[in-house]
């Protein structure tokens, strides 16, 4: 057997665009168009010729009808030439993980020196699915010969076919226990008695950091701006309430469990479009085209559990890692923990100081640790930006690098949930 050498992976750039609140209608671009927004200029900052690059992954979960493979689509429009090799990968709210994961193995294993690895979702643009009885209409309707035909057809027309069996709720819905994703996190709430109050002191907090980052210039680098045809600049993640507080998260009604439940519109997350890229390389692609890295990536983790507790996902697949170097809790100085929902967020942190819940699930002897809050998410999160589901694990593990390099940090730790009962967690570490 061909053993490959091992080689040292770095990530040594990446880029976003900003994230925009879906709203009535679809928005302004595609997963495709966001993934070239971002990415153009990306590229256009590197030292290096395109064709360095090897190959091209994109996560993305609603792929849309005229962009089958996106990545491969974004690989062309970025002008990466037909020789490129690009697949998508969907592993739910992991996609954009789950890409960075692939390139770092392949480079990791020798068989690849520099690949190009993303995340991209419109969820404003998520397909409608239609009920069958209305899908053999629209088949009727197209096969009619002549008028009469048309007519006759036109005549078996029913209310309920505009009714899309899945709509506006855009796959959220886990298909085996039937739960949606918000119902999900008020199971975890109910189990850590995470009350309202904790939820809106997080969500609120998660605001008030996103709005300082942005105001003070930290996502600079990496929010790059998009431009639609009508020249209309998108310069800032749009979901953000700079002047959120208590009084007015009190307010909202509880949206998946009424009228006890605790998750609202304001402690979730926000249904976003949006696209992110990075650029990982071997130690070979570093030295041969002076790049200068931002992180390294050490090590990475996918762990399974009971889909209707699947917000505990960064409990299960984050603690293996932090165990298997033998490190603890406090060991890892910055956190991104996605924040999917405020109480589900607050779970994970509550599970990893519950000796009964480390005994069970993670075979430990007692509680594992504490996460320091001044740790976790220090620019806020998906609560306030927003969460473009095939999108958000990349971004959380490139704005773990930039903020580790900007605060000095050695190591961080960037994890999710995935609907569907996965979590994701990489380690990374400063150069
Ligand atoms: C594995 C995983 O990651 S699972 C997670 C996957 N993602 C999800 O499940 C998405 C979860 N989120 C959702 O489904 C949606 O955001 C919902 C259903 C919770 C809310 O949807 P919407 O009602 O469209 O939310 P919207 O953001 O428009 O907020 C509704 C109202 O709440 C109020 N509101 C929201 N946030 C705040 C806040 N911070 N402060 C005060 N009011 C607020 C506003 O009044 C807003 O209406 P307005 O802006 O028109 O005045």
């Amino acid at each position: 057997m061909i053993k490959l050498p091992k080689q040292r992976v770095y990530l040594v750039d990446g880029a976003r665009t900003p994230f925009l609140k879906a709203r009535s209608g679809p928005g302004p671009f595609t997963p495709v168009d966001l993934s070239v927004q971002c990415g153009r200029p990306l590229l256009a900052r590197q030292k290096f010729d395109r064709k360095a690059l090897d190959l091209v992954i994109l996560g993305c979960v609603n792929v849309i009808a005229d962009e089958m493979n996106p990545a491969r689509v974004a690989a062309l429009r970025l002008g990466l030439g037909e020789q490129m090799v690009a697949f998508t990968m969907q592993i739910n709210c992991g996609s954009g993980m789950q890409s960075i994961d692939t390139a770092y193995r392949y480079i990791r294993d020798g068989s690849h020196q520099m690949i190009l690895a993303g995340g991209a979702e419109a969820l404003s643009h998520s397909p409608l699915v239609l009920r069958n009885s209305a899908v053999e209409w629209f088949g009727k309707m197209n096969a009619a010969k002549g008028p009469l035909d048309q007519a006759r057809a036109m005549a078996g027309i029913k209310p309920e076919f505009f009714k899309p069996v899945i709509g506006l709720e855009r796959g959220l819905t886990d298909p085996i226990t039937e739960l949606n994703m918000g119902q999900t996190a008020e199971v975890l709430a109910h189990r850590f008695n995470i009350d309202r109050e904790m939820a809106d002191t997080y969500a609120m907090q998660s605001h008030h950091r996103l709005a300082s980052a942005q105001k003070d210039g930290t996502l600079d680098d990496e929010v790059l701006p998009a431009f639609d045809r009508d020249g209309t600049v998108y310069d800032h993640d749009d979901g953000v309430r700079p002047d959120s507080d208590m009084e007015g998260l009190a307010k909202l009604k509880p949206v998946f469990e009424k009228p006890y439940g605790k998750v609202t519109a304001g402690n979730s997350s926000q249904i976003t479009d949006g696209a992110s890229w990075v650029i990982l390389a071997s130690q070979q692609a570093v030295d041969e085209h002076g790049l200068e890295p931002i992180a390294e990536i050490k090590d990475s983790e996918w762990a399974a559990l009971d889909p209707s507790i699947m917000g505990l996902g960064p409990v299960m697949s984050a603690s293996p890692i932090v165990q298997r170097h033998g490190l603890t809790l406090d060991d890892i100085n910055l956190w991104e923990l996605n924040e999917a929902f405020a109480a589900q967020l607050l779970a994970c942190l509550a599970a990893w100081e519950d000796d009964d819940f480390c005994r069970e699930l993670l075979g430990m002897d007692k509680a594992f640790g504490r996460i320091d809050r001044e740790r976790l998410n220090v620019d806020g999160g998906a609560i306030s930006l927003g969460h473009p589901v095939g999108t958000s694990g990349n971004r959380i593990v490139l704005h773990l690098a930039n903020a580790m390099k900007k605060r000095g940090a050695k190591r961080g730790i960037a994890t999710e949930c995935i609907g569907g009962g996965l979590g994701g967690a990489m380690l990374l570490e400063a150069v």
